[in-house]
C-alpha cells in the first residue's frame, strides 16, 4: 500500500512539473521582446573599490601649460544667497509672507548634521524660515512618514527636505512617497525626474547637486552645446540628473560607472568631466584631456582629528593633478558643495513664489 501511494505521488508530482513546464514554454512563446521582462536592477551599491590609480601618489607637473582656474563655488553662491535675500525681502515686504523649508534628519551621521547645519544657517541668512525635525536612528518608519506627511500638509512650509542617506532600516521609497510633489525641493520624486528626461516637459524642481553644477559652468564661461561630457557615476542624486541636465544643455553625455571597461579612456576624451562616483581620488591626470573643464561632486568625508568635526571632505578627483591638466576645476570643499545649498535656497523660493502666486 505504501509503495503504491509513494508511486503515486512522485506520478502527481511528475504531472505538475510537466504542467508547469508547459506553461513557462506558453508564457515563453508570447513574450515578444529579448529584452528581460523586469528591467535589471540597479539596486546594488555603487562601490567602486579604490582602483590601483587612487592609491599611488599625485605626480606633479604633467603639463607644461598653466595650472587651471579654479571655480570658485563658494563665491558664486554668495552671489546667487544674496539675490535669494533680495528676493525674500521683497516678498515679505509685498504679501507679508516668507519661504519656509522642513529638514528632517534620521540619525547621527556627522557629516550628514555638518549639511544640515548648514542649509540650516544659510536659510537663517537669507530670510527663509526653517524647521528642523530630528528623529533617533532606530525610529520607526512610521515616525519619519508622519513627520513628512505633518510637513506637506503646512502651508508655511514650501519644501522638505529628508536628509539622505537614511538609515538601512527605513524604507526610502515609502518615505520620500509622503512628500507632495509641490514640495520636493531636492528634485527626487520620480514624477520630477521623469519630467526632467523627457522632451518638451519640465520638471517642478531641478535636483540641487546638478543644478548647481550647470551654474558654476554657466558662470564660468563654459561652453556645453556640443561638447563631450562624461559623467563618473549613476546615482539618483547626482550622476542620472546630471546627465539628464547636460544632454538638456545639448551636450553629448557618456556616463561611466563601477562596471565600466576602462573609465579613464572614455573619461580623458570628455571636454566636460563630472565626477560624483564618491571615491576619493578616483579621477587622476591620466583620465583628464589637457585643457578639459573638471566639476568635483565627490564629498567623501575622511577621518581627520585634527580638523573641527573629526572628518574632512575629500573630493573624487586627485586635485594636485587635475589642476596641472585641466583647463578649470572645482575645489573640495568651496566648489560644489556651496552651490548645492544656493540651489536648495532657490528652489524653496521658486517654491514658495509658485505657491502664493508671487512673480
Ligand atoms: N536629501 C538630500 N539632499 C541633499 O542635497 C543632500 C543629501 N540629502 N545628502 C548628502 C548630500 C551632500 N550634500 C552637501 C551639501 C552641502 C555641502 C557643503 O556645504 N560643503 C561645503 C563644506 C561642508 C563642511 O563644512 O564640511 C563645501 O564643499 O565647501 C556638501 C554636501 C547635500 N546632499
Amino acid at each position: 500500500m505504501r509503495i503504491i501511494a509513494i508511486m503515486k505521488s512522485i506520478e502527481q508530482r511528475m504531472a505538475a512539473a510537466w504542467r508547469n513546464k508547459y506553461i513557462i514554454r506558453r508564457a515563453l512563446s508570447t513574450q515578444i521582446l529579448m529584452s528581460p521582462q523586469s528591467l535589471v536592477s540597479l539596486d546594488f551599491p555603487e562601490n567602486w573599490t579604490p582602483t590601483p590609480d587612487s592609491l599611488r601618489p599625485p605626480t606633479l607637473n604633467c603639463s607644461g601649460a598653466q595650472d587651471a582656474v579654479t571655480i570658485d563655488g563658494k563665491l558664486i553662491a554668495e552671489d546667487i544667497r544674496s539675490t535669494v535675500a533680495t528676493e525674500v525681502k521683497r516678498m515679505k515686504e509685498a504679501i507679508g509672507k516668507v519661504p519656509g523649508l522642513a529638514v528632517i534628519l534620521v540619525g547621527q551621521r556627522r557629516d550628514s548634521q555638518t549639511y544640515v547645519r548648514n542649509k540650516i544657517k544659510a536659510c537663517e541668512e537669507v530670510g527663509i524660515k526653517s524647521l528642523f525635525h530630528e528623529l533617533p536612528e532606530d525610529c520607526p518608519q512610521d515616525a519619519v512618514v508622519s513627520a513628512v506627511s505633518s510637513f506637506s500638509e503646512d502651508p508655511s512650509i514650501h519644501g522638505i527636505l529628508v536628509q539622505l542617506p537614511l538609515p538601512q532600516h527605513l524604507d526610502e521609497v515609502k518615505i520620500l512617497n509622503a512628500l507632495r510633489l509641490e514640495k520636493d525641493v531636492d528634485g527626487f520624486h520620480p514624477m520630477n525626474m521623469g519630467n526632467l528626461a523627457m522632451r518638451g516637459r519640465e520638471p517642478l524642481f531641478i535636483p540641487c547637486a546638478p543644478k548647481g553644477c550647470i551654474e558654476l559652468l554657466i558662470r564660468s564661461g563654459v561652453e556645453i552645446m556640443g561638447k563631450n561630457a562624461v559623467v563618473i557615476g549613476r546615482s539618483n542624486v547626482v550622476g542620472l540628473p546630471i546627465a539628464l541636465l547636460l544632454q538638456r544643455h545639448h551636450a553629448t553625455v557618456s556616463v561611466v560607472h563601477v562596471l565600466t571597461d576602462n573609465p579613464e579612456e572614455i573619461t580623458s576624451e570628455a571636454d566636460i568631466v563630472v565626477a560624483a562616483a564618491g571615491v576619493p581620488n578616483l579621477v587622476r591626470s591620466n583620465w583628464l584631456k589637457p585643457g578639459a573643464v573638471v566639476i568635483d561632486v565627490g564629498t567623501c568625508p575622511v577621518e581627520d582629528p585634527s580638523s573641527e568635526y573629526g572628518y574632512r571632505l575629500v573630493g573624487d578627483v586627485c586635485y594636485e593633478e587635475a589642476v596641472k591638466v585641466a583647463s578649470a576645476i572645482t575645489p573640495v570643499p568651496g566648489g560644489v558643495g556651496p552651490m548645492t545649498i544656493a540651489m536648495l535656497l532657490t528652489n524653496t523660493l521658486d517654491s514658495a513664489k509658485r505657491a502664493y502666486q508671487f512673480v
